[in-house]
């Protein structure tokens, strides 16, 4: 007798027939028994292991061909029993079909599924998916699953078997269709798939983004929108809004220079996140308040409350008053000097992005009493693509770093000196003066923003937007964001 590499196959709910170790003969017979029905209950004659499983597992051959689910053992998983072995011819045959795509209808030809152990593999429009079966049954959009008035699951997810299967699945030009233990079906059209799985989803831009430095930036020559067009018109928000989507800034100009219209402006994209400043802020360098900010002095290039465990989204500034030299803004683009740091030295860029450090607020001016506290790595990547899509970033703010090792911290320093680098790069640098009746919007995700020390009374008015908000204004007027 020859011996084989042992082989078990995966049944439904995790179950593994191990098949015994046995001699062409009995193979044949079983091929033959397999095939021919009516001698089912002969099987325990030529059977040298457990009956009832050899019973179970060719009945279960039996049932996938009736459902036209032959295919679903394929899983020829490795296991270290020496009791199952096939022959290779049967393995080959078996295996063969279970490879086997499946073209459901002969006009679905652009779209071929196969049905795994564990999961299901559709190709359509160019995109090989696979799908978790609990997945497939817990996105299911049928009625007593979903509720389309509310867009809300119906589906209790924790009632699902983590082992569940299709019983059947087809395929035609648009649908799928899967049909469940319980005989419940689930319906999913190609595109939604397409859109929704997760190979899918890595094929899309997420953010459709322009990285600038100071030259790409001017070049671009972007303009600021009339705040009458902002305030009144559809297309003058979007046409804002897709630059600030783009870009990480965008200006409004022919603003009436006040903390009430700046207000007015604000509210029309978002809701305003009111913060220990206040509401709507208004500062001079009357040091009101213990920050540097409430000063003459320059401030390097930095994010907004970075000690918050949740960044401020979006900063606006509107400069009302300013009888004096200096005080120019500066603003930099941080995901283009990210994205420097991960084309030279993407392990520095992974340990920025790994790394979790402590900003902190400490106030004690006047009657002026804060501590906050937030943690988070300077670059903040989606786990799923390594996008970016926060930086966090504030030497005067960040506290000790007492969260890594010494030999982390060491390379942290390292790292964090190449992003420096490219973040004072010159070329990097765009210089604006903010002017009463313009003002600036600033993703505070993204771009950056010191000042120029100065001279004389300068009053600078603002407030920060939630994020979410903001962004919800977007996709209402149907940007990608
Ligand atoms: C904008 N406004 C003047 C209100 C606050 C300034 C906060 C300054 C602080 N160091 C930070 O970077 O978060
Ligand atoms: O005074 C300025 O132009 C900006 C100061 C600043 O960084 C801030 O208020 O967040
Ligand atoms: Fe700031």
């Amino acid at each position: 007798m020859k011996s084989l590499a042992p082989v078990s196959v995966g049944l439904e709910h995790g179950k593994t027939v191990h098949v015994e170790a046995v001699n062409v003969g009995y193979i044949a017979a079983a091929l033959l028994l397999f095939w021919s029905w009516t001698w089912r209950s002969a099987v325990c004659t030529v059977w040298c292991g457990d009956p009832w499983e050899l019973l179970e597992f060719l009945s279960r051959m039996w049932c996938w061909r009736l459902t036209g689910l032959f295919n679903v053992p394929c899983r020829l998983s490795r296991s270290t029993s020496h009791r199952s072995a096939w022959l290779p011819g049967y393995r080959k045959i078996f295996s063969a079909a279970a490879a086997r795509w499946h073209h459901t209808a002969p006009e679905s030809l652009n779209c071929v599924w196969q049905l795994h152990g564990d999961h299901l593999e559709l190709r359509y429009a160019n995109t090989l998916m696979r799908f978790d079966f609990v997945w497939l049954r817990d996105h299911c959009r049928s009625a007593s699953c979903y509720n389309t008035k509310t867009n809300q699951r119906s589906l209790d997810t924790a009632s699902v078997d983590l082992g569940i299967k299709p019983k059947a699945v087809r395929v035609d030009e648009t649908t799928l269709f899967l049909t469940w233990p319980d005989g419940h079906v689930t319906r999913y059209g190609l595109e939604w798939l397409v859109k929704n799985s997760y190979e899918g989803q890595k094929q899309q831009v997420m953010h459709p983004r322009i990285l600038w430095n100071a030259e790409i930036y001017k070049q671009s020559q972007i303009p600021s929108i009339d705040c009458q067009s902002f305030l009144e018109t559809d297309e003058g928000l979007k046409e804002f809004l897709q630059n600030f989507l783009l870009y990480g800034i965008a200006f409004v100009e022919n603003v009436t220079p006040t903390k009430e219209d700046t207000e007015i402006l604000a509210e029309r994209i978002s809701l305003i996140r009111e913060t220990i400043y206040g509401r709507m802020w208004y500062f001079t360098s009357d040091f009101s308040r213990g920050d540097t900010a409430y000063t003459k002095l320059a401030l390097d290039r930095h994010t907004d409350t970075t000690y918050f465990q949740e960044p401020c989204g979006i900063q606006v500034f509107h400069c009302l008053k300013h009888e004096g030299t200096g005080g120019r803004t500066l603003l930099v683009d941080g995901f283009y000097a990210a994205d420097q740091v991960l084309q030279q030295a993407p392990d520095q860029f992974e340990l920025l992005s790994k790394v979790p450090l402590k900003h902190e607020y400490v106030e004690n001016v006047g009657g002026c009493h804060n501590h906050m506290i937030g943690v988070g790595p300077v670059l903040n990547v989606y786990p799923w693509n390594n996008e970016l899509y926060l930086i966090r970033y504030n030497n005067y703010d960040r506290a000790v770093i007492n969260t890594v090792p010494y030999d982390v911290a060491h390379r942290w320093y390292t790292a964090h000196r190449t992003l420096t680098t490219e973040l004072r790069r010159p070329e990097n640098e765009l210089w604006v003066k903010l002017k009463p009746g313009k003002a600036l919007f600033i993703d505070n995700w993204r771009v950056l923003h010191g000042r120029e020390a100065f001279t004389g009374y300068r009053q600078l008015c603002g407030c920060y937007l939630t994020r979410d908000d903001v962004l919800n204004t977007a996709r209402l007027l149907g940007l990608q964001a």
